[in-house]
Parts: structure tokens; C-alpha cells; sequence
């Protein structure tokens, strides 16, 4: 709540508004809930009884994916290797029609 950490695990069984609405506001930002209980100005002060610490604001930093300049080398030449095996039907067309036509023209 309000950017700060509570512990209030040990105060369950003592809150006025019950332990379930403790326990369903657990590992979260419970500042909303909080607010809309109206809570006074002794409670607030008992709160602060249970803070554990900051919230750290700071975004976690995104998981980079390492790639060797190797690595990267070899997914360039499979690429191209995987290019030439698409293509081999074009050459093989080609000689099949230099065949025909030359079988051709020799029967006239
Ligand atoms: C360390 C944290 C908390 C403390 C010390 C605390 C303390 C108290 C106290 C002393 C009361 C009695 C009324 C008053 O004096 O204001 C109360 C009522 C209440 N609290 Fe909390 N509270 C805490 C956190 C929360 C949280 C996180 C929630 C909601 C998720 C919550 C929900 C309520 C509700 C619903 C009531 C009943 C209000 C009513 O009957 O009108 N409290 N709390």
C-alpha cells in the first residue's frame, strides 16, 4: 500500500475487518481496498507498526537473449544452404527442357 511493504501476518486474527480481506489483498497493491475501508487515523499509525520495507518503483530489466557472433554466422548460412535446396527444381527444369528440345529438333 501506498508504495511501502506490510507484514501483517501477525495481525490476522486482531483486524476489526477480519483476516479475509487481509489474505485476499496479499502480494498485491491493496492501496484502493485500503482507502475504501475508511480507515482512521489510529489505524494508520498501528499500520505503519507493520511495514517491512519500500516497494521498489524501478521496472524489472527485460531478459536479454546472448547470440554468439558464431551462432548468428551459422543461422545466416543455413539459411542460404535452405535457400539452394528450394531451388533445386529450376536448374533441373531447365536441363529436362535443353534434353527435350534437343530430342526434338534431332527426330525432325
Ligand atoms: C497493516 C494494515 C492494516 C491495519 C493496521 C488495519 C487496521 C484496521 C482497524 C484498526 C480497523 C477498525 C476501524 C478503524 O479504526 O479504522 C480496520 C477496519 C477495516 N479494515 Fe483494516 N487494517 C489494515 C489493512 C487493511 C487492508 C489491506 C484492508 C483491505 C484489503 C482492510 C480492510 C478493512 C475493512 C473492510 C475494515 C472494516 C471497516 C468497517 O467495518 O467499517 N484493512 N482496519
Amino acid at each position: 500500500m501506498h508504495c511501502q511493504v506490510y507484514d501483517v501476518s501477525s495481525y490476522l486474527d486482531e483486524h476489526p475487518g477480519g483476516d479475509d480481506v487481509l489474505l485476499r489483498a496479499t502480494g498485491k497493491d491493496a492501496t484502493d481496498e485500503f482507502e475504501d475501508a475508511g480507515h482512521s487515523k489510529s489505524a494508520r499509525e498501528l499500520m505503519e507498526s507493520f511495514c517491512i520495507g519500500e516497494l521498489d518503483p524501478t521496472p524489472a530489466i527485460p531478459k536479454l537473449e546472448i547470440v554468439s557472433k558464431k551462432q548468428e554466422l551459422e543461422g545466416v548460412s543455413q539459411k542460404v544452404i535452405n535457400l539452394g535446396k528450394q531451388y533445386w527444381v529450376i536448374p533441373v527444369a531447365v536441363g529436362l527442357s535443353v534434353v527435350v528440345s534437343f530430342l526434338y529438333l534431332r527426330k525432325k
